[in-house]
């Protein structure tokens, strides 16, 4: 499968008030993968506001990838993204069919990247790479990393973690595929600003 440009994924606080148009704003400028990520614990809230975004990524023929939660994924009937820490991604590959994107993190480590080839994920996560707001205590990663993985998967590779308009071009010259974004994408004072900023992060990708 080829997964190749802008992942951007939601934040329910930063997103608080004006959650489906600066969504809608990303996929107005383009967007490979749109993850909801969203760990308030409210399933309710959880499956409503999912359910909305699937309706406006099957407008904008996006697909739509919930994190942590393979129920709710197959629920609906869209992907997953799975991490260390949230249950098994062979079951989750099980219910959720071959054809479905199945993620993985895997921090930076190349073995935990080779468990989940073996598991059967669609595309390998790795960071965070830089400071991020949204989540300070994730481990922080060397680039080095990302140009072994490169070396070694033929498979789809999302970069995480604190990712810019400024620094995405370290993280595609060493050879990200998806780059995964909160807060450099969705941190915008206005929607317009969230369309101009996710066409920049996808011709970062599709000029080489
Ligand atoms: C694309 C992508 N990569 C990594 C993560 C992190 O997943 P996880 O380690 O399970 O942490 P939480 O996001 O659940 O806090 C991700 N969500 N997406
Ligand atoms: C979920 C996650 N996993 C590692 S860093 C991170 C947060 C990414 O958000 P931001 O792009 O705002 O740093
Ligand atoms: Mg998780």
């Amino acid at each position: 499968m080829k997964l190749r440009g802008l992942y951007a994924v939601t934040d329910s606080r930063l997103l608080a008030g004006k959650f489906l148009s600066y969504v809608e704003a990303a996929l107005d400028g383009g967007v490979t993968l749109l993850q909801y990520r969203d760990k308030s614990g409210d399933e309710s809230k959880r499956l409503r506001e999912a359910t909305a975004l699937l309706r406006l990524c099957e407008q904008y023929k996006t697909r739509l990838i919930i994190n942590d939660d393979a129920e709710v994924a197959a629920r609906l009937g869209v992907g997953v993204h799975m991490g260390q820490t949230d249950g098994s991604l062979t079951d989750a590959r099980a219910l959720l069919g071959h054809k479905a994107i199945v993620g993985a993190t895997c921090h930076g480590s190349l073995a935990m990247a080779e468990k989940a080839k073996a598991d059967g994920a669609t595309y390998l996560a790795f960071g965070r790479f830089f400071n991020s707001t949204t989540k300070p205590d994730a481990p922080a990663i060397e680039l080095d990393v990302l140009t072994q993985a490169r070396a070694r998967f033929n498979m789809p590779i999302a970069v995480i973690g604190g990712i810019t308009l400024e620094n995405a071009p370290h993280l595609v010259e060493h050879g990200a595929d998806l780059l995964a974004v909160v807060h450099g994408l969705f941190g915008a004072e206005n929607t317009q600003e969230v369309t101009r900023r996710a066409r920049a992060f996808n011709a970062l990708l599709s000029s080489r």
